[in-house]
């Protein structure tokens, strides 16, 4: 049996006077039946970590180096991300796949990187409006998925989000039915490749989750929980998406 997941992706938002939305989340949910996670800006990583000791929501980072370090300039190892508390990190995300030219064999070095320092790696994939109405969601989320995906990931360290990129900040989310199709595929695929242990991936939907909808995708087989991200700002939003999944 998947624990189900939420987690929650603050992208570039977030200073210190937000730590107060971590400690309002844990005080609304001292003991979530789901798994529960925050990425944070690398900033606030390490002052999060130390307020959720006592408390199982993991900390994660939104990127991290291939190499553990080095002249990087500006850039984070994920033994940095480990040192700095972090139980997790989020690869391959369409904003930096289209803002850094992340390509599938970079987000798959970042994986081997993140996984060897002992990280959860939380791989994104997703394909384009272009891509999705010239029919090629599935080509393209397969391809994603067989390239940013490294050997040694398994269903224990491994996470996969599928975020069509259209849906993300943007309101609109695809059809139930069309989140269904690549959710099973996307299990078939790890099956295929991982066989048993395929069927241990966790396998997150991600793009405009809001507690207003987060029910009904929740309900979908093969949803394991969701990225979110706008709506994962605000501890009353991100609650009400938490609720959701526990009661899925
Ligand atoms: O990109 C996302 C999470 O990684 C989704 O963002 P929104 O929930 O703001 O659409």
């Amino acid at each position: 049996m998947r624990r189900k997941l939420a987690a929650g992706n603050w992208k570039m938002n977030g200073i210190g006077i937000d730590l107060e939305q971590l400690d309002r989340l844990m005080e609304l949910h001292p003991n979530p039946t789901v798994d529960l996670m925050i990425c944070p800006p690398a900033t606030l990583i390490h002052p999060m970590a130390a307020k959720t000791s006592e408390h199982p929501i993991h900390i994660g980072g939104q990127d991290c180096h291939t190499n553990e370090k080095g002249a990087h300039t500006g850039d984070i190892s994920a033994v940095m991300l480990d040192d700095a508390g972090a139980r997790a990190v989020i690869l391959g995300h369409s904003e930096r796949r289209a803002d850094h030219g992340e390509t599938d064999a970079v987000v798959a070095s970042k994986s081997v990187a993140a996984l060897e320092i002992g990280l959860t790696a939380v791989i994104c994939i997703g394909e384009t409006l272009e891509e999705r109405e010239s029919g090629k969601t599935l080509d393209v989320v397969g391809e994603q998925l067989a390239g940013s995906t490294p050997d040694i990931a398994n269903g224990g360290n491994t996470v996969i989000a599928y975020e069509p990129v259209w849906a993300i900040g943007t309101g609109k989310i695809p059809t139930l039915e069309q989140i269904a199709e690549v959710h099973n595929f996307i299990r078939a695929e790890l099956e295929k490749r991982f066989g048993e242990d395929g069927k241990a991936f966790r396998v997150l939907y991600g793009g405009s989750v809001k507690p207003s909808n987060a029910a009904e995708i929740f309900a979908i087989d093969n949803v394991d929980g969701a990225l979110v991200g706008g709506a994962s700002l605000k501890a009353d939003d991100f609650s009400g998406i938490i609720t959701a999944l526990e009661n899925a």
